[in-house]
């Protein structure tokens, strides 16, 4: 039994409040700037980890106030002060829809997961709050296990994708050309770089797909 489903949330342009500018808090924001979220950092000082991701995101130099959450897709509270971070969920619970507190995970209904990234392949790992370091370990890791090959072999996969779900084959053929571009064959040659092998794989794809 848990009480989590990991899932995928898009963030862009969504908008998202940080209160607090220290350590915790860059880290935070700088997976919030990866993802084009409209972010607003609410804080008297900002540490210089998070003062490097300024031109990113909204600043206010003051401490949280009442009131602050108020229209929040998300937000963060990584203030040190606990009952600033207490004061910001008791507001919070209401009316936004996601919450991570970073000093209580009882608190939270959003939990950042360690993130292991090969373009589109995006792994992440959570301990359900037991161990973030567990989490940081295991994310090394599978960055051994999955080769960074794999970008270029999912960029590749996705676009033909596409073209044999928009084209007009019969159903058998695309889920056997979607078959072939998942087979091991394709990601070999990415991990071997046979220009000449992923060359003919793909051709071999997309003369099947303007197949009438
Ligand atoms: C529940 C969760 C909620 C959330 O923050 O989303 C949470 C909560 C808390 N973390 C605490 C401490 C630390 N967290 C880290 C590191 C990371 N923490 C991350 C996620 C999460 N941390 C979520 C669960 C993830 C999971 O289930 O595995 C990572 C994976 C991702 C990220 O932060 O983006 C990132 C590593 C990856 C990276 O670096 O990429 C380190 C180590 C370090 O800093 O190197 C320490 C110090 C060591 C220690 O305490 O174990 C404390 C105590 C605070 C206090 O002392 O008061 C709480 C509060 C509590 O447990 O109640
Ligand atoms: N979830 C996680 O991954 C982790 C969480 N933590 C917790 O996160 C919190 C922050 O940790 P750090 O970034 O290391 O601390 P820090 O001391 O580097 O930063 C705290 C920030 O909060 C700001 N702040 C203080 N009072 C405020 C207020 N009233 N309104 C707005 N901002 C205020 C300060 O100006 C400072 O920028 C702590 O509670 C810590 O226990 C610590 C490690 C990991």
């Amino acid at each position: 039994m848990s009480d989590f489903i990991p899932g995928m949330i898009r963030f862009d342009g969504q908008p998202c409040l940080v209160v607090g500018g220290g350590k915790v808090a860059a880290r935070k924001i700088r997976k919030l700037v990866a993802c084009k979220a409209e972010i607003t950092v609410i804080s008297p000082e900002l540490h210089p980890d998070t003062a490097e991701l300024q031109h990113n995101f909204h600043f206010l130099k003051r401490a949280f106030k009442q009131g602050d959450t108020k229209g929040a897709f998300f937000v963060v509270a990584a203030s040190d002060n606990s009952q600033i971070n207490l004061d910001i969920y008791n507001e919070a619970k209401h009316h936004v829809p996601l919450y991570n507190i970073a000093d209580n995970q009882k608190h939270s209904n959003f939990f950042f997961p360690a993130v292991m990234e090969r373009g589109p392949l995006k792994i992440s790992v959570s301990t359900s709050g037991a161990s973030p370091i567990v989490s940081k370990k295991i994310i090394v890791q599978l960055q051994q296990l999955f080769s960074a090959d794999y970008e270029p072999f999912l960029e590749t996969i996705g676009g033909l994708r596409q073209q044999i779900l928009e084209a007009n084959v019969p159903a058998e053929i695309k889920k056997v050309l979607l078959n072939t571009l998942a087979d091991d064959k394709l990601l070999n040659a990415y991990k071997k770089k046979d220009e000449k092998m992923i060359e003919s794989i793909i051709s071999e794809v997309e003369e099947q797909v303007t197949l009438k």
